[in-house]
């Protein structure tokens, strides 16, 4: 590939192997294909016309080509249904606890200190370019129970340039060791948060209602908050099913539900728009109701390890018809990297297999449709993103996998490598609505 420079307010072309998903079984790979971008949107894709018809019937200049070598492809951007923004600085850290003790002793003294903007300010920054330079177009991020930041946390996505959700996280019960707000502070900081996302007319962040987990908020706030999502017709993410002891400790707390899900349920909180991060302890109960509701799961390979959480057996989850993504889920996960969360969930697949020899584990196929139209699935974005069919933004990543060692440039080799092998060197550009959010000089 020739390095490129365009102008990508004007209509553009790329040239070359497509690789992409329509289903979760296997992996589209069209050679010698065109994607023409128009208003950052993808007008149209096919075989690769002449340039001089795509000069001619598309209006599409020289200058405006990428022409990709045969050690390149294009592939939709990776999306991230669950990821904690303001936890960044513990990547990596804290994993001698499990789940509760870990929240307690690493996480709240952390997330408490996002009162202070400028600390906010610093991480945010870092965590969103980290995660687009890894490749993430869509990330879906919890934020603190603080408004102001929060709302920073959507201006820093918007400056630069990655889609997505935020959520101003609701806890008040005190199982939060003092981080925490009242019921009726938590419900009002939720709506003007939603309001105020709404009225910067964004046509890359939007807010989300997001009650952090049922140990960190009783069933008033939750209904109230139900009732907001319901008001705005707005997304909701929260964790679920996630730990043992957490389990327990809900049964405990909530008894007259029959199960974790029927306390969301309970709240109206199991809609279309709903992403449970974990879900690696649910009961069959439980994944008919959110098939039922049309609600997803966002799997969490790496920090359902760290946390020794449990191995979740996605392949049960999407036999039973539940919408699945992905999840980096920092800093449980130590990586903001959805590739090593694709590495991760084929080992976890594995790891499942030896324990129900009647399982067929994850294909790198499907691991591959995870990451980017199951993602869009489990975030109801698939009419907008996940796969690069006409009438879609283009969010979209550049592979170049001449780095390693290749036997041969059969696509289904790169695509291999990549999945198995690749890091985020690999990813040379990634453009979200058209725009170029990295571009690499090779
Ligand atoms: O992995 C997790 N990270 C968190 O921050 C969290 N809060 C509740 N449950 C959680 N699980």
């Amino acid at each position: 590939m020739e390095q490129w420079n365009l102008e990508t307010s004007e209509p553009f072309a790329v040239m070359g192997t497509v690789v992409h998903s329509h289903h979760s079984k296997s992996i589209n790979i069209l050679q010698n294909h065109v994607i023409i971008v128009h208003d950052g949107k993808i007008q149209h894709i096919g075989m690769a016309p002449s340039l001089q018809e795509l000069k001619e019937v598309h209006n599409i200049s020289e200058r405006q080509i990428i022409q990709l070598s045969p050690s390149q492809f294009i592939m939709p951007g990776l999306i991230d249904t669950h990821i904690h923004a303001p936890q960044y600085p513990n990547a990596g850290l804290g994993y001698d606890k499990t789940l509760l003790e870990w929240l307690e002793t690493y996480t709240f003294p952390l997330e408490k200190q996002y009162g202070d903007l400028v600390h906010a300010q610093n991480v945010y920054k870092h965590v969103v370019r980290h995660s687009l330079n890894s490749g993430t177009t869509t990330a879906c991020y919890f934020a603190t129970i603080h408004l102001e930041s929060s709302l920073l946390l959507v201006d820093l996505m918007t400056e630069l340039g990655q889609r997505g959700f935020v959520g101003k996280v609701n806890m008040n019960t005190c199982q939060n060791k003092g981080y925490n707000e009242k019921t009726e502070q938590s419900v009002t900081d939720t709506e003007i948060f939603i309001k105020n996302v709404l009225q910067r007319k964004n046509q890359l962040v939007q807010p989300i209602i997001t009650p952090r987990f049922a140990l960190s908020c009783d069933s008033i706030l939750m209904k109230k908050l139900g009732e907001l999502a319901k008001k705005y017709n707005v997304h909701i993410q929260t964790h679920i099913s996630e730990n043992l002891g957490e389990i327990e400790a809900v049964k405990e707390i909530f008894p007259d539900s029959k199960h974790y899900a029927d306390v969301y349920d309970k709240a109206e909180l199991l809609t279309k728009k709903t992403v449970l991060a974990h879900g690696v302890w649910l009961k069959d109960e439980e994944i008919k109701l959110l098939v039922s509701r049309g609600s997803s799961v966002s799997h969490c390979p790496c920090s359902n390890t760290n946390l020794q959480s449990g191995l979740c057996n996605v392949r049960r989850l999407l036999e039973a018809g539940v919408k699945v993504g992905l999840g980096t889920d920092v800093s449980g996960g130590h990586t903001p990297s959805i590739l090593d969360v694709m590495h991760s969930a084929l080992d976890t697949s594995i790891h499942v297999f030896f324990q129900h020899k009647n399982i067929i584990p994850l294909t790198y196929h499907e691991v591959f449709y995870l990451a980017t139209l199951g993602g869009a699935e489990a975030l109801a974005l698939e009419n907008e993103v996940g796969n690069l069919m006409p009438g879609k933004q283009f969010d979209a990543l550049i592979v170049d996998m001449s780095s390693h060692y290749l036997l041969n440039s059969e696509p289904e080799t790169l695509v291999q490598k990549f999945v198995y092998c690749g890091d985020d060197r690999n990813i040379i550009s990634v453009f979200v609505g058209g725009k170029i959010v990295k571009k690499t000089k090779i």
